[in-house]
């Protein structure tokens, strides 16, 4: 299975008082998708942008490609030590929030192109060949030249999906990529997510669809108040639940 892209072990967070993580561990190999689902304020978003340090955390190892990331800090003053390594890191798992987050006063070619060139210093010839050929691959080659607001929801999230591609990132990190859609336009992100997760990307997914979760994970963890109450494949997360609290909550979703 080689060395995980992710791993995390032991992880604690709180915000002041209220503590989110209680000691959760994730590991997303190559190639696996891995899918955080549970109720409205489990953890689920918190543990994800823990992963590519956007937030802190008090507590706990985070393992990026087998590299140890560095703290200085105890507690609610932790932080990570080396700046370097934080970039390196997030640059290298790429994000993609519920709310697209486009620029506005950019057409969608260079909301593609932007972090490669001014992040990454990459060409901007060869990133704008690599930006033309995401946007194709998730369907919208012929927006390339339009305004974020010119674009359906669908579109908009596909573009920012393009977006997270062209930093050819190691991980790609869902937020609820379909919550603010409507649900045709739904359809056609979970289409293009699905054809990512065929491709073999490593990937995890903050989502509320159980069936984009079951169709398209290799693991799914369920949180309950910042604990795994339940993970495995999802034949037996979804077919065979173990607990009465994920039989709630599945009923509950379904
Ligand atoms: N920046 C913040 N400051 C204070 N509390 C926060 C912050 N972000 C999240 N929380 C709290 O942490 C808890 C977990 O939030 P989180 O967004 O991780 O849950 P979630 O499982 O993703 O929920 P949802 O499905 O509603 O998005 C919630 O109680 C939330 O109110």
């Amino acid at each position: 299975m080689g060395t995980p892209v992710i791993e995390i072990r032991g992880l604690h967070k709180a915000y002041g008082s209220l503590e989110v993580l209680k000691g959760v561990d994730l590991t997303a190999p190559r190639g696996h998708v891995v899918s955080l689902i549970g109720s409205s304020g489990s953890g689920k978003s918190t543990l994800l942008r823990c992963c590519n340090l956007l937030e802190d955390s008090q507590q706990g190892e985070i393992r990026f490609e087998g590299e140890a990331v560095r703290w200085k800090g105890e507690g609610l003053n932790r932080h990570p030590a080396d700046r370097a390594q934080v970039t390196r890191i997030r640059t290298n798992l790429s994000m993609v929030f519920q709310q697209f987050n486009l620029w506005s006063h950019m057409t969608i070619l260079q909301n593609v192109m932007e972090a490669p060139v001014t992040v990454l210093k990459r060409d901007p010839g060869e990133v704008e060949a690599k930006a033309r050929e995401y946007l194709a691959k998730v369907g919208i080659a012929d927006k390339a030249d339009a305004w974020p607001a010119m674009l359906s929801g669908g579109q908009q999230q596909r573009a920012a999906i393009a977006r997270a591609l062209c930093m050819e990132p190691r991980a790609l990190l869902f937020d609820e990529p379909t919550s603010a859609l409507d649900p045709e336009l739904e359809q056609e992100v979970i289409r293009v997510i699905k054809a990512l997760a065929e491709e073999g990307r490593t990937m995890i997914l903050v989502t509320h669809d159980m069936k984009l979760a079951a169709d398209c994970s290799d693991h799914v963890i369920f949180l309950h108040q910042g604990l795994i109450e339940e993970e495995g494949p999802p034949e037996r997360v979804f077919g065979a639940p173990q607990t009465a609290r994920l039989r709630g909550f599945l009923s509950a979703t379904a």
